[in-house]
């Protein structure tokens, strides 16, 4: 049985007093969750997250991460850095990283080889545009993706990767795909990855839904069979974030 995981992406959002603020009232909300929990707040919030959900089942994430240690890369962060804090998993590939920053899937290549080596659980996200499924195109644009960024991953790591399905066309725009649609495109992901590796890792790893997944969505897009969490924007932000985690 795959354990669900369910993760707020925070994006943009959020300073360290408004964290606090949210995090102090979350905690005592969420006792006993029966999936794994992560909050990924921006970099200067992470300490501060980290400290007031040390003591729940809440996992602290970032929202991304250099595949170098060190050297001359303005504004980055390593994910030595990220471990030092005491973050224990990183969104790679975020379609709006893809989009406004120019990452490619060799850069998110890269990233989850290094996060992998680091043992920082890695939340992988891949997607098709809104014209890409207008084409028809989504299987081929998905399962690339997912070939790309596990490339060099080995048979022991891979059960340590998550996988987020997020239509670009679905994020932050209050269309959800329909539970048939998502799920259509996490089996594809699920053979992709047997294909890559064999049917034990393929059963074992999981996969998220994401994109516009609020209270009351996500039911029916975890009861779907290869859908086993969801990366969630918006719903994150507010205290709906605790039906989520409790569905
Ligand atoms: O991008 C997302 C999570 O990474 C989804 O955002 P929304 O839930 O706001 O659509």
């Amino acid at each position: 049985m795959r354990r669900p995981v369910i993760a707020g992406n925070w994006k943009l959002n959020n300073n360290i007093e408004a964290t606090k603020e949210f995090l102090l009232q979350l905690k005592d909300k969420i006792k006993d969750a029966e999936v794994d929990a992560v909050i990924c707040p921006t970099y200067t919030s992470l300490s501060t997250a980290i400290e007031l959900l040390k003591d729940t089942d809440v996992k602290v994430g970032a929202q991304n991460m250099h595949w170098t240690t060190s050297g001359a890369y303005t504004g980055e962060i390593s994910g030595e850095m990220l471990k030092e804090l005491g973050v224990e998993y990183v969104i790679i590939g975020h379609s709006e990283r893809r989009q406004y920053f120019a990452e490619t899937d060799e850069t998110v290549n890269k990233k989850v080889l290094k996060a992998l080596s680091l043992d920082l659980i890695p939340i992988v996200c891949v997607g098709e545009s809104l014209e890409e499924r207008e084409k028809g195109l989504q299987e081929d644009i998905v399962t690339n993706q997912v070939r790309l960024a596990l490339e060099g991953v080995t048979k022991d790591q891979i059960s340590k990767v998550i996988i987020a399905y997020e239509p670009i066309w679905a994020i932050g725009t209050g269309k959800t795909a329909s539970s048939e649609q998502a799920e259509e495109v996490c089996k594809w992901i699920r053979e992709t990855v047997e294909k890559l590796y064999t049917s034990q890792e393929s059963e074992a790893i999981r996969i998220q839904y994401g994109g516009s997944v609020n209270k009351s969505n996500v039911k029916e897009l975890m009861g779907m069979p290869n859908i086993d969490g969801a990366l969630v924007g918006g719903a994150s932000l507010k205290m709906d974030f605790v039906d989520l985690i409790k569905y």
